[in-house]
């Protein structure tokens, strides 16, 4: 997924994305390169410039993503350092959509995998978290994944005893009708990590 990135590249100059799978990472970077075959992100960059009115500005769009995002990098969540044997400088902002859902299993989980974002980022540092409310399972293909269910008080409540605050929390009921997925609504939370004093 690349929709952020185009507002992101608005606000910072240097991007790095993390990504746990080694395909995914090479479709990516083949889009970066704009390589022959690579995945058409067109739908994506042409939301974006309609969103915000500036339909002109379509092309310029796809390259300044491109020249913001500076590095593909493999992570995983389950290890100590998530990027090893690399260690990042810590963020400004980390956006992380549909990720903790997905991969906890309970709610020590999420709250363990949220310290993980929290500790690449710098104190005053900004976290985006995207993600569905009361999902039980979703579907890839032919196969059913669990969902980790949580709702918006649980959310709130893991990112404020993480020590984060929360600046913004939105929350937009499902009007999709699909079975492929069962969540009822969809979490935008924008938060800050305190400053140490
Ligand atoms: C629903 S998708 C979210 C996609 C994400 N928003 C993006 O743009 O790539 C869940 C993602 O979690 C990744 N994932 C699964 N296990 C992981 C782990 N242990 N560490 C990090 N990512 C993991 C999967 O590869 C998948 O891309």
């Amino acid at each position: 997924m690349v929709h952020h990135l185009y507002s992101a590249c608005e606000f910072f100059k240097y991007i790095i994305v993390l990504k746990t799978r080694d395909r995914c990472i090479m479709e990516l970077k083949r889009w970066v390169d704009t390589r022959t075959g690579a995945f058409d992100w067109g739908h994506a960059a042409k939301l974006y410039v309609d969103i915000e009115e500036k339909s002109d500005q379509l092309q310029d769009k796809e390259e300044k993503v491109r020249s913001a995002l500076q590095h593909v990098m493999k992570c995983n969540l389950e290890k100590e350092n998530i990027t090893d044997p690399i260690t990042l400088p810590l963020a400004d902002c980390i956006i992380s959509a549909w990720l903790l859902d997905v991969i906890s299993r309970e709610q020590d989980n999420y709250i363990r995998y949220l310290r993980k974002l929290s500790s690449l980022l710098k104190p005053g540092g900004q976290l985006i978290l995207i993600g569905d409310l009361d999902l039980t399972y979703f579907t890839v293909g032919a196969e059913k994944f669990h969902g980790f269910t949580y709702d918006e008080d649980f959310a709130r409540k893991s990112l404020e005893g993480e020590g984060f605050v929360i600046d913004c929390c939105e929350v937009k009921k499902r009007t999709v009708k699909s079975d492929l997925l069962d969540y009822k609504a969809i979490i935008f939370i924008a938060a800050h990590k305190q400053n140490l004093v």
